[in-house]
């Protein structure tokens, strides 16, 4: 039998960041994942194909809405084929995933396929076509990830309602999408449809779209998106979703309790992630799991087995993938005696439509809630000179300071790359810098950064130098 210093069980973000961080740090390493590709539901059905869509479904959308007013004409029409645009997606899917299989045998971490289940606290299952192989593990970490959440009341066909998943792989451009979910992946991946020609229809439970951000990237989204022909019912909430034939009928009661009815001929339901420990048999070894599924874990990541440490979606805090790199970071450098730390609230978010949203530290509503006392600095888009260059001029940069001390306490923006752009709010936050701070760093110009530099001038002293 096998034995290793530490075990990983599941090769998304986490788990391959973890694996190369232990082996960097000497430790002899194993990676276990179901699949026969690498790299988790980011590198496989989340974060890479939903943007390689998003880009390919933007040059399509600019092509033929945007081109003429660049002076660029094409003669004939301009022609959609989407089964190459998969096809594009699928090859940047599986040149990623093979990078991660270069990295594995780069740092030498032996890669086993297969479901891995705890046989007890140290050893470990893997089981491919009925044939089962025992490895034992000194540490194991659980990095086994999320999978799509659904309504009780909705069946699934995987056809015509489906999840995230399906929706990366479909072979024909909705009439009509029904997104049941005004969230990340429903908008990102309403807009993808929505360019390449769908009527996109967005039914939201809450009153906000992305009500997890600052409300005011919501408004500005739901503004633009809405422009772009979205169609939105928000404080609805949905009651049943019926397939007959390639029709979708989907009642819900409105913000008046009055009910609706949608028909469309997809429904893609983006209502959140599950923690993922089917199959992991964490019984076996002892480890606890919360009354929501995810693995229970200390602030080292500990579960209450003292070997046992888990990662990324399938543990408390937001689903993303560069949360779940630190923490596969830094429980390899915890196994390994280093004292590491995460930083929370300095995990930025995105949203990657175009505009693009960004957001790091607390929100104007959080701020509000703890009776933190704020100043608020803001800066449309519109006003920047790259912005009119490009044609980009909807968004805005919104910077909260506190207001005694002007220590940066959030950055909301919305604009063009400011997927980018929240780096430099998060190093500015990363140092404690004061809005002031930011204010007198010179910022190239013509940039989209010079609106962080004007909001944070907006923030310190209320003097934005082009507005
Ligand atoms: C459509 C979509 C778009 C997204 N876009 C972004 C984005 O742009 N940016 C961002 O930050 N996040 C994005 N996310 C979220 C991101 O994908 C997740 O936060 C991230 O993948 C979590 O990483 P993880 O390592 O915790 O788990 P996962 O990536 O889910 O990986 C877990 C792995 O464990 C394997 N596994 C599970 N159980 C076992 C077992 N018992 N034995 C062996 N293997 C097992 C699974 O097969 C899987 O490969 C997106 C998600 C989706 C669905
Ligand atoms: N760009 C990114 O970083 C990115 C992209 C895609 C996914 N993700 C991650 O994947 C996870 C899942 O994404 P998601 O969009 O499914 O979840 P989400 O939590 O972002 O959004 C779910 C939305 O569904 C709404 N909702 C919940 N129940 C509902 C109901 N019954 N009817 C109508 N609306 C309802 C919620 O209010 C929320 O707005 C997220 O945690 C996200 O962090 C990240």
């Amino acid at each position: 039998m096998s034995t290793y210093d530490v075990a990983v069980i599941g090769s998304g973000p986490g788990g391959y960041v973890a694996a190369i961080r232990c082996a960097q740090l000497g430790m002899k390493t194993a990676i276990i994942e179901k699949y026969s590709t690498l790299g988790g539901t980011c590198l496989n059905v989340g974060c890479i194909p939903s943007k390689a869509l998003l880009d390919s479904s933007h040059h399509y959308h600019d092509a033929i809405k945007h081109f003429e007013e660049h002076g660029i004409e094409i003669p004939g029409e301009v022609k959609l084929n989407l089964e190459k645009m998969m096809e594009r997606k699928s090859s940047v899917v599986s040149q990623t995933c093979d990078g991660v299989k270069f990295l594995m045998d780069k740092n030498k971490i032996d890669v086993y396929e297969g479901l891995g289940s705890f046989k007890d606290k140290t050893h470990i299952n893997i089981e491919k076509d009925g044939e089962t192989k025992t490895i034992e593990a000194k540490k194991t970490i659980i990095a086994t990830g999320s999978k799509p959440a659904n309504l009780p009341f909705i069946e699934l066909d995987k056809e015509r309602v489906i999840t995230s998943t399906e929706a990366l792989t479909l072979k024909e451009v909705p009439k009509h999408m029904i997104v049941i979910g005004g969230g990340v992946i429903g908008l990102e991946l309403g807009q993808v449809y929505r360019r390449l020609g769908a009527e996109v229809t967005v039914v939201e439970f809450l009153d906000r779209i992305i009500p997890t951000m600052d409300s005011a990237l919501s408004k500005e989204l739901q503004k633009v998106l809405k422009k772009q022909g979205v169609k939105f019912h928000l404080s609805t909430k949905v009651k049943s979703v019926e397939r007959n034939g390639d029709e979708i009928i989907i009642k819900a009661d409105d913000k008046k309790d009055k009910e609706i009815e949608l028909k469309g001929d997809y429904c893609l339901v983006s209502v959140g992630r599950r923690p993922y420990t089917d199959g992991l048999n964490a019984d076996a070894a002892g480890v606890e799991l919360d009354d929501k599924g995810r693995v229970k874990v200390n602030d080292h990541l500990q579960t209450n087995v003292d070997n046992i440490y888990a990662i990324g979606d399938v543990v408390r805090g937001a689903m993303l993938a560069h949360k779940a790199e630190e923490e596969g970071t830094m429980v390899a450098e915890l196994i390994a005696g280093q004292k590491p730390h995460i930083d929370y609230n300095l995990i930025p978010g995105v949203v990657y439509t175009w505009p693009e949203v960004a957001s790091v530290g607390k929100t104007e509503e959080q701020l509000k809630e703890e009776g933190v006392k704020y100043k608020e600095g803001k800066f449309p888009m519109r006003a920047l000179g790259r912005s009119r260059a490009s044609g980009d001029i909807d968004g805005l940069v919104k910077i909260l300071a506190d207001e005694k001390t002007d220590e940066v306490l959030g950055v909301h923006m919305i604009g063009a790359r400011t997927a980018d752009l929240i780096a430099e709010a998060v190093t500015a936050m990363e140092f404690r810098a004061s809005a002031e701070d930011i204010s007198r760093m010179s910022h190239a110009h013509p940039t989209y950064a010079e609106a962080v530099k004007e909001a944070a001038l907006a923030a310190t002293e209320n003097r934005p130098l082009h507005i």
